[in-house]
């Protein structure tokens, strides 16, 4: 559980980027999103719960425990909350993937077999067993962000925080990304996702939570939240197109792309706004 109370953060004195952030992440779901635009304080929300950025005034807790900001207790911390860069230069150190994959690892002083066994794991969950030799600086960015998750899952971390993890991949590269956060889900991890795409974000994510001028402006579940025009066109958020086809064109309001495609009713909704689509 990740809990955040009355959270106050400015980089510098004179003005605050994070304002009174009050987030239970453990309390409506599996996968949550935060959403914004440029600049609302994503980033910075994410670097106070993993303790790289201090809240000026306020709380963290983690498990029910404040958070500490000593190198053990922070140590021990990015064990149990991984986040995945918006970057992956940020964030992968070796220049051959197992190596990288496996740098943390050895940090935490696992026998050698353990760490063979959760590389050949991660690497076979994650589809990139043909990645694991090769030289990071030939890899392509949608292979780089595939293993720099790679180095966060393998540490089995309670939560992953995912920063833009669409940032800079190809269609096919994004719905990679879907499935594999899918699978992540089922796997029972716990996600906190920010991402510009709302698109993809209606389909991997359970509840949102808006920021705007770096204060939460409205939260929901996802077929809720979307319903707060007020506070959508503050944020400039893009209405997903699932939502978008519910509210102008009255077609149920599905979970997901899935359950559309497999709605056997679908053709005669179709068929009924022929011209419109
Ligand atoms: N290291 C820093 N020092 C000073 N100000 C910063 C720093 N990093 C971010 N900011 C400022 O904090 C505010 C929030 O930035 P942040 O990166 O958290 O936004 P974001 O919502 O993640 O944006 P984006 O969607 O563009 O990634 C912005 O005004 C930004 O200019």
């Amino acid at each position: 559980m990740i809990k955040l109370e009355h959270l106050n953060f400015g980089y510098d004195s004179k003005s605050l980027q994070l304002e009174d952030i009050n987030i239970d992440f453990g309390k409506f779901g599996q996968a949550i999103g935060l959403v914004g635009p440029n600049g609302s304080g994503k980033s910075t929300l994410f670097k106070n719960i993993v303790g790289l950025e201090k809240p000026t005034s306020g709380n963290v807790f983690f498990d029910g425990k404040q958070l500490k900001y000593n190198n053990k207790s922070l140590r021990h911390l990015r064990t149990q909350i991984g986040m995945v860069f918006q970057n992956s230069d940020n964030q992968i150190f070796y220049p051959n993937v197992q190596e990288d994959v496996a740098f943390v690892l050895r940090n935490l002083k696992l026998d050698e077999q353990t760490i063979q066994e959760r590389l050949d794991w991660v690497f076979k969950s994650l589809d990139i067993e043909d990645l694991r030799d090769r030289p990071v600086q030939y890899l392509s960015g949608g292979q780089k962000k595939r293993v720099a998750i790679a180095g966060i899952l393998v540490m089995k971390p309670k939560w992953i925080l995912m920063d833009e993890p669409t940032a800079g991949l190809d269609f096919d590269g994004k719905e990679r990304m879907k499935d594999l956060i899918i699978q992540m889900l089922n796997d029972g991890e716990h996600l906190i996702i920010s991402s510009h795409d709302m698109n993809f974000m209606y389909e991997v994510c359970d509840y949102f939570y808006v920021l705007s001028h770096g204060k939460v402006i409205t939260e929901g579940k996802k077929e809720q939240v979307f319903e707060d025009d007020k506070a959508i066109q503050e944020a400039k958020l893009e209405v997903p197109y699932i939502v978008r086809l519910h509210r102008e064109l009255g077609f149920p309001l599905y979970e997901n792309q899935a359950q559309m495609y497999a709605d056997t009713n679908l053709k005669n909704y179709v068929s009924g706004y022929g011209e419109k689509l």
